[in-house]
């Protein structure tokens, strides 16, 4: 009985207390700056991840701390180019991922993006890696899939009522129908024209699951246990569109020699048909949102009155060069990596844990199984010297050949080492086929309607989105001067 005395229990509660104080402030953490309540508690954090404010709410303490910041008490938050090296790069394809990925499982299997530890990541990657090198996508039966779905974006785009179309719903679209005409050629989507096909794009792109698949991570039992009650007000995430799209296609024999599926007729290592549309799934989603966002974000800059040069600038290039191939023109890539840099469709951390032994990063040690991560909002922003004002949208800054290799080498947006993203030349060729399309015929500007608002960065669970989920742009043909044709 006197074990459960309220002075028993109150001096065992203080102990705790005291305990815990003592861990956190003794901890090899605590001389890395931040502010006071990550050494106690993580869940400031949590709670901006559950507004979706992670990103800028990590940004603003990099602006007050400086490039190195403990955001958690087993967390810290790195800036520069050394550390981006150290936690990405070393050993060839950086430290470990952490269990945030297995939030990212799909049909219950680890597909290469959410393998956890250098070796079952390497495995899967020698299956996978070949279809998207670049030699491979730049196939001409490749490019020429993308090519006649970025000329059926503009049709759809310059023939909205008064020119005026949702790029951010069109962009998807786009980003869905080259993601899998690469995994399935002849059966990819058409959803830039056909509505059951956008309906089906749209389940993914509009996914609203963040709160709901951060309380699965965070506390999986309340989770497991009042799921039902939760479904009411944070919906878990559900594509049972594309799920079965990818489970039927990925049966389908006669694909074409550029397609990852037709890779699996040669190299299947251990995998199953149910690994292998996890695959595909997996690639679609990655497809779709990074490719149409990070587009969405670029053409509303390139639309804003400030942008007017830039967009004549390109206009420019891309008319003088009709015949130069897309990745040959200094202006374009320019914008492309401008773009890339201010708004990286991926702006948050990727996190990595610590190896045995612990490690020494940018000055600081840090014991095994730490937390860090770079995030590229902040290393694009906040590296002063290689991107001077950094939160200016400038693509001359990616002419200058005075330090170019400096900037190729920081630019995060696809990550960096061997977990970079394996899509990135298939994204690139996107992105420049789409801008070359537009804005040779044509230039944009905001419909009147539009906020800036609408268009504030909201963090989904591995990539940031318009929050408004809608960008009206209107489209005014150019004539062969290249000025705006009076309508
Ligand atoms: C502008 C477009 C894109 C951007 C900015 C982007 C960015 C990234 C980033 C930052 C990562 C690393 C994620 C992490 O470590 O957590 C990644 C990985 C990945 N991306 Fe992309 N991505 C884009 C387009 C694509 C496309 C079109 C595909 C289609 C296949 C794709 C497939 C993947 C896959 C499979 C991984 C995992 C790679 C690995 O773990 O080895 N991405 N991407």
């Amino acid at each position: 009985m006197l074990l459960l005395s309220p002075i028993t229990l109150v001096a065992a509660a203080t102990l705790l207390f005291a305990i815990h104080l003592i861990r956190r402030l003794t901890s090899p953490l605590s001389k890395i700056p931040g502010p006071a309540v990550s050494k106690f508690t993580s869940l400031v954090l949590k709670w901006k991840e559950i507004k979706a404010l992670r990103t800028v709410y990590i940004h603003q303490l990099h602006q007050q701390y400086g490039p190195v910041v403990r955001i958690a008490p087993n967390e810290v938050s790195f800036t520069s180019w050394e550390a981006l090296k150290e936690i990405y790069c070393s050993g060839g394809s950086g430290y470990d991922k952490t269990e945030f990925y297995d939030l990212f499982k799909i049909y219950g299997r680890r597909t290469m993006f959410t393998t956890l530890n250098k070796a079952d990541h390497a495995k899967r990657k020698r299956i996978l890696a070949d279809r998207y090198a670049n030699s491979n996508v730049m196939k001409s039966a490749s490019v020429t899939g993308v090519q006649e779905r970025s000329s059926k974006f503009v049709r759809r785009c310059t023939s909205a009522p008064g020119g005026v179309s949702d790029i951010f719903m069109a962009l998807h679209a786009y980003a869905c129908d080259c993601i899998t005409h690469h995994l399935f050629h002849p059966y990819g989507t058409d959803c830039i024209t056909k509505k059951e096909d956008e309906e089906m794009m749209h389940q993914v792109a509009a996914d609203d699951s963040l709160q709901n698949r951060l309380i699965s991570h965070y506390a999986p039992t309340l989770h497991r246990l009042f799921s039902r009650v939760l479904y009411l007000f944070a919906k878990p995430r559900e594509t049972p569109l594309a799920d079965d799209y990818v489970l039927e296609t990925s049966q389908l024999s006669g694909t074409a020699s550029f397609t990852l599926m037709s890779r699996f007729d040669e190299k299947t290592g251990d995998l199953d048909y149910i690994d292998k549309a996890a695959e595909c799934l997996d690639h679609m989603a990655a497809g779709i949102d990074t490719t149409g966002d990070g587009l969405c974000f670029l053409l509303w800059e390139l639309s804003q009155p400030r942008s007017l040069g830039i967009q004549r600038k390109l206009a420019e290039e891309l008319r003088a060069n009709p015949e130069t191939p897309f990745d040959k023109l200094p202006f374009l890539d320019a914008v492309v990596c401008e773009g890339l840099r201010c708004f990286p469709p991926i702006p948050m951390s990727l996190p990595r844990y610590v190896p045995q032994g612990g490690r020494s990063i940018d000055g600081f040690w840090l014991p095994e199984k730490t937390i860090v991560s770079c995030q590229a909002y902040s290393v694009h922003r906040l590296n002063n010297e290689i991107f001077p004002d950094g939160d200016v949208f400038n693509p001359e800054r990616w002419l200058e050949l005075e330090g170019d290799a400096d900037r190729r080498r920081i630019q995060f947006a696809f990550s960096n080492g061997g977990r970079g993203c394996v899509g990135k030349h298939l994204a690139l060729i996107e992105m420049k086929t789409l801008l070359r399309d537009v804005y040779s015929k044509y230039s944009t500007t905001p419909h009147e309607s539009m906020q800036e608002e609408a268009m504030a960065m909201s963090d989904q669970l591995i990539s940031a989105r318009p929050l408004g989920q809608k960008c009206l742009l209107r489209f005014h043909p150019l004539d062969v001067d290249g000025e705006k044709v009076k309508m």
